[in-house]
């Protein structure tokens, strides 16, 4: 059976005087996989916990495909849940654990094992069935618990950081893992991040969320490359955001009105660099340092703002001879300015 949508419908939530979700209407597509992304406090695991039965919100409605589950037991809605800290049992085995929602749904003992040792093969966990949880590695522990909210055939499935215990590697290893299972089994995905490359890594399309609300909502692309507000293009990478009137055409580029974004890996040091006509500012360097893959700017413009660039190390300019306090003009083409529509005019 094909995994059902998930639609919220002018969902609010309010602690005290504290509004956590502020009507937030949201329609998850059949099979999708898509990642709340916003700041500490931003309201994303009151939002899945609202899904998940947790959280029981004041007003608007909550469906999973045509059911309305918003009045509906946790344990009646039938979702798999994986949290961050695993939420394991310590004293069961690995296969004890994956087999408990299936024993839960008085299912018959073989069947649970067979359907359990299916789902930890998946994880790529076969091997493992008589391992205690205490002796496994923070990445198995969450493939343990990724089997066990899927071994029940879930109808759609949640996610509340589940790699953030885990370090750089392995948590870019598991984003594909995650995926592939994801996509494998079809299963309509929401999933809880604040890190944006797990984001644009993982998603069909991202919802952006700040104070309760969703800010954008759209594939990783759009989302990255055409913000549609300050606080989006703010948030993800490293933005510039700039009055026009600081800025000077070169070339022969349209002209630019309004709110600028420019993104620092857009800007270059050179005209020829930036890749056709575009803006041209200057400024002063403030701070240089190298961080590998690339070099970071950060230049003091107009006295008043500071501008980022981020240079590739391999291409480009070297910029080893940069001094502190040095004049630069920093060039980005016309193709790389998005113009910010929420933004004041200058
Ligand atoms: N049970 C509660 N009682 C009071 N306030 C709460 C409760 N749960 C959450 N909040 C508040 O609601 C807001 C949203 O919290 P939520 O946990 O949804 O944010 P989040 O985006 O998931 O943040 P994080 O990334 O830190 O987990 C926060 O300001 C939080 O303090």
């Amino acid at each position: 059976m094909a995994s059902p949508r998930i639609a919220l419908e002018r969902v609010r939530k309010a602690y005290g005087s504290y509004v956590a979700l502020d009507d937030v209407s949201l329609d998850v597509r059949p099979g999708e996989f898509l990642t709340l992304l916003g700041p500490s406090g931003s309201g994303k695991t009151t939002l899945l916990m609202a899904i998940a039965g947790f959280v029981r919100p004041e007003a608007g409605a909550i469906r999973i495909g045509d059911v309305d589950i918003t009045r509906l037991p946790v344990n009646k809605r039938n979702i798999g849940i994986v949290f961050q800290n695993y939420a394991l049992f310590p004293h069961m085995s690995v296969l004890g654990n994956v087999e408990y929602p299936l024993l839960l749904r008085r299912r018959p003992r073989a069947e649970a094992r067979e359907r359990a040792r299916a789902a930890l093969a998946r994880a790529q966990l076969a091997g493992y069935e008589t391992r205690d949880i205490a002796a496994l590695s923070g990445g198995q522990r969450q493939r343990v618990a990724l089997a066990r909210a899927v071994v029940f055939e879930p109808r759609v499935l949640l996610m509340d950081e589940p790699l953030s215990a885990l370090d750089k590697n392995l948590r870019e290893q598991m984003q594909f893992e995650i995926r592939k299972l994801q996509q494998e089994l079809g299963i309509t995905t929401i999933y809880v991040t604040h890190d944006q490359r797990e984001a644009l890594t993982m998603s069909d399309r991202i919802a952006v969320m700040n104070a309760g609300r969703i800010e954008q909502l759209d594939a990783p692309q759009p989302i990255y490359q055409r913000p549609t507000s300050r606080f989006v293009a703010e948030f993800m990478g490293e933005s510039n955001i700039i009055p026009a009137a600081l800025v000077e055409p070169f070339g022969s580029p349209p002209p630019f009105v309004g709110t600028l974004v420019i993104r620092a890996e857009n800007l270059a040091l050179e005209r020829e660099a930036a890749g056709g006509d575009g803006v041209a500012i200057n400024g002063r360097v403030a701070a240089h340092a190298f961080r590998g893959e690339s070099w970071h700017l950060r230049l003091t413009v107009a006295g008043e703002r500071d501008l980022l660039l981020s240079i590739p190390s391999g291409k480009s300019l070297d910029c080893t001879g940069i001094q502190a306090g040095q004049r630069v003009t920093a060039y980005a083409a016309a193709r790389h300015i998005h113009r910010l529509d929420d933004g004041p005019q200058p």
